[in-house]
């Protein structure tokens, strides 16, 4: 629900998400409108391969959109420079392209980059931002560890931590929950609801983790083959939206629980 202090800051009209070649257009999916607000957690959900990595590769503009329009901020991303995308938008992908020779510092440093001249020398400002986005993910003690010496829950926190420090008003991450047990995949979900509230930023996010995502979003998007729909997960649930999302032989989704069980 829209309040009054509300503040939408990214937009997607009649969006249609897919991929061209010189012969065909795939349309993965089409008619996707929606409004995110600032400060709200959102997660994307949907069954695998119906299109969460097309549409955020086609919100970062990894991809162009194949028709529809995309605003951050109130402007159309067709007209907004890579650098300036770069100071408002910030991305962790699931398999982090990044050397893990360097250290937890100097990748976090890393999200500096839009900010710092071509050497990429650091001024005190940056370093005071790489330390606070440290403190705010409670990594600092990590600092001087290589990456390849992390696990990969702290890697997760430490790609979240680069994030921070590039100080977009947007971070958007592709299954940052991949690759973790129970307890990380809650504790980094938890972790993202919580620098919502303590930064204002947006975050979206996709994921398979439907149950915590309904727990914890402010708002979610859920993609199906038919439609994309966004609302607050409990408006979702009254919609009946999460037991259409996969067939229902083996699972079933619980309204009273809010979450699937498996079919006896
Ligand atoms: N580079 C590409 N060229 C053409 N089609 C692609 C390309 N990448 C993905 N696709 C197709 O786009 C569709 C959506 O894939 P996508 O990876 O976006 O789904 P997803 O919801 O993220 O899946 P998952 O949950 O399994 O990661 C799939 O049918 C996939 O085969």
């Amino acid at each position: 629900m829209k309040t009054e202090a509300s503040h939408t800051i990214l937009t997607a009209k009649q969006l249609s998400i897919g991929y061209k070649t010189k012969k065909a257009e795939t349309v993965i999916a089409s008619n996707i409108n929606f409004e995110l607000q600032k400060g709200q957690l959102i997660g994307l959900v949907g069954a695998n391969g119906i299109g969460k990595s097309t549409l955020l590769r086609t919100l970062i503009q990894v991809q162009p959109e194949l028709s529809g329009s995309i605003s951050l901020n109130g402007k159309d991303l067709k007209t907004t420079s890579t650098l300036e995308l770069a100071k408002q938008l910030s991305i962790v992908l699931t398999e982090p392209l990044i050397s893990k020779n360097l250290s937890v510092f100097e990748l976090v440093a890393l999200g500096r980059h839009p900010y710092t001249n071509w050497i990429g020398n650091l001024t005190e400002v940056d370093i005071a931002i790489i330390n606070k986005s440290l403190d705010l993910i409670k990594i600092v003690d990590l600092k001087d560890k290589k990456c390849y010496e992390l696990s990969d829950g702290q890697l997760q926190k430490v790609m979240i931590a680069r994030a921070l420090a590039q100080d977009t008003d947007v971070i958007i991450l592709d299954e940052p929950t991949s690759h973790l047990d129970m307890y990380h995949k809650a504790y980094i979900l938890k972790l993202l609801q919580r620098l919502t509230k303590d930064t204002g930023k947006t975050i979206l996010f996709s994921s398979h983790e439907i149950d915590l995502a309904i727990q914890l979003c402010d708002t979610m998007i859920v993609m199906q083959k038919e439609k994309v729909v966004c609302n607050q997960p409990c408006q979702l649930i009254s919609e009946g939206i999460f037991e259409t999302l996969f067939p229902k032989d083996l699972i079933v989704f619980d309204e009273k629980t809010g979450s699937f069980r498996v079919t006896k």
